[in-house]
């Protein structure tokens, strides 16, 4: 029996269900002290006890693992660096395979759906869900959702066997399809109900986790024993509390390729004129070695545009806000700006959106989707409901809804990562020392989260004002690539070849 300190069996709310920690976390005050569950109130983060053995054990595959299983009481940190006498922080539920099981195999019903935008990993996960549940669990009823949360009561399904989704991850895209609105709870949940289905996994970025945790909801509010496992996906690395997603980032396409001159991110507000000014610094640029990438990540400079230009309150079917397109407008002030200054130069505007969301994953990539996938496949066969799968600090936990859609992740450029990619290009930081230290007694956010910035943002505002000081002309047109969206820089420089 499941004996988890963060798993209490003490009150029960109905015969079929144990009550849990809502957050299936806990937190500690002091290093001395007992965990002291947090919230105890109605949420369930399981099932009712886990009490037929792990199929797991019969398998010669991992029979020569020690200590295969994960004991129930183990946790994960959200926290590892601590100050002496201060709070341990939160825990969560480590993931992994438990020795006892909540669903015998051939009771489970699974379905996988995938939502929200594309994102290389996508077929990955699902056939690593898929063949986990076969191979491990001997579970052989797995359903595919087609065209993401609508699916569910307006689309197709289609049976998922390991022979469908053998070769699926070496392809792009997801072969269930996706899409983003058409959150209907209600008839999701009926659709579930009617199927039969008690295991939901589901595939998406931030907008996709807050609709699991309606279902979820709605899910408990009915009673009805399904497990619900959210696998978290983002281009955009919006998601707080896991170490990393699969996808592309455009800081992080920049800090691998090292082809970039210049990374524009919506954290790090910049402008364009003036010293330490973007043209400033294209210019030099250019002058040392003849041509520069540029690369700006979505969202990035939108401050820049102008009221008339900015007001636009528009939406995508998801509700995420329509963001205006910089690239362009940028592309259109650099040249006008080395046109006034007589240095003739050639620019490259590349939009790759699509052509970067939906390339397959790589090797990196399909080892850590594997890894989320089988996550959560132990989790949901051990009854555990309600979570996102994902590593926090190194290791895979199982991570309540609530704490994944509470915030969004932001890149912290007052953080070393963002300081090695400054040092990586050399492009300007856009910040005056005085910028940075700021608060010293601020505390340094242990994970990347939302901080206030606008002390920058009233800066480059500031700095936008300035006009150019020097004339000078050139004959060359050396090149500039400026490559907007969440780039994928391999993908980029092939096609420029
Ligand atoms: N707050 C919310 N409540 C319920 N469903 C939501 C919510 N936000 C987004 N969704 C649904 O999640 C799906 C994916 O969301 P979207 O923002 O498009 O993508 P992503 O998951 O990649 O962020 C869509 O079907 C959308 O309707
Ligand atoms: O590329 P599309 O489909 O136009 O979508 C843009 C949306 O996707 C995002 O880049 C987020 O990506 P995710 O789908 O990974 O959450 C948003 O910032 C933006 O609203």
């Amino acid at each position: 029996m499941d004996s988890s300190p963060i798993s209490s069996s003490a009150s029960l709310s109905t015969p079929k269900f144990r009550c849990f920690d809502p957050t299936n976390s806990y937190t500690t005050t002091t290093p001395n002290h007992t965990p002291i569950p947090r919230h105890r109130n109605n949420y369930k983060g399981t099932l009712a006890n886990s009490t037929y053995p792990n199929p797991l054990q019969d398998n010669p595959a991992y029979s020569v693992v020690k200590q295969y299983f994960v004991n129930v009481d183990d946790t994960v940190a959200q926290r590892i660096v601590v100050a002496k006498d201060s709070p341990r922080g939160t825990h969560f539920r480590r993931a992994g395979p438990r020795q006892k099981v909540y669903f015998e195999s051939e009771d489970v019903h699974a379905c996988i759906v995938t939502c929200g935008g594309l994102c290389p990993g996508l077929n990955t996960v699902i056939r690593e869900i898929v063949c986990g549940l076969y191979h491990m669990y001997g579970v052989h009823k797995v359903l595919g959702i087609e065209g993401g949360y609508r699916g569910f009561y307006a689309r197709n399904t289609i049976p998922l066997t390991p022979k469908v989704v053998n070769d699926i991850h070496k392809r792009g895209g997801t072969i269930l399809g996706s899409s983003r609105g058409g959150h209907d709870t209600s008839k999701i949940v009926d659709s579930i109900q009617d199927r039969g289905i008690n295991q939901v996994y589901i595939i998406g970025g931030d907008g996709t986790q807050k609709g699991a945790s309606v279902i979820f909801e709605e899910i408990r509010r009915r009673g009805l024993k399904v497990v619900l496992a959210g696998i978290p996906k983002t281009i955009d690395n919006d998601i707080p509390v896991i170490d990393k997603s699969f996808g592309f980032i455009a800081m992080y396409a920049t800090l691998a390729s090292r082809d970039v001159d210049c990374c524009l991110i919506p954290e790090s507000p910049f402008y364009l004129e003036g010293p330490g000014g973007l043209f400033e610094y294209i210019e030099k640029r250019l002058k040392e070695h003849g041509h520069m990438v540029i690369v700006m990540a979505e969202g990035a400079g939108q401050e820049l545009l102008s009221e008339s230009i900015r007001a636009n309150d528009q939406q995508d079917a998801s509700g995420n806000k329509l963001l205006n397109d910089v690239g362009l407008w940028i592309s259109q002030r650099i040249k006008d700006h080395f046109k006034k200054r007589k240095m003739a130069i050639n620019l490259k505007y590349i939009d790759p959106t699509y052509m970067i969301r939906a390339v397959p994953s790589n090797a990196s990539d399909n080892v850590y989707c594997t890894l989320l996938a089988h996550s959560a496949v132990h989790g949901a066969m051990a009854g555990y409901t309600g979570f996102t799968v994902g590593p926090v600090n190194g290791r895979h936990a199982y991570i309540p809804f609530r704490r994944v859609i509470e915030t969004q992740n932001k890149v912290v450029i007052t953080d070393r990562m963002w300081a090695r990619l400054l040092c990586s290009t050399n492009q300007p930081s856009f910040l005056d020392h005085k910028d940075v230290v700021g608060d010293e007694n601020e505390e340094v956010p242990q994970i990347q989260s939302i901080n206030g910035e606008n002390h920058l943002e009233a800066r480059a505002t500031k700095h936008r004002e300035l006009k150019d000081v020097t004339e000078d002309t050139r004959e060359e047109e050396p090149p500039i690539l400026l490559v907007n969206g969440n780039s994928h820089l391999e993908t980029i420089m092939a096609n420029q070849k």
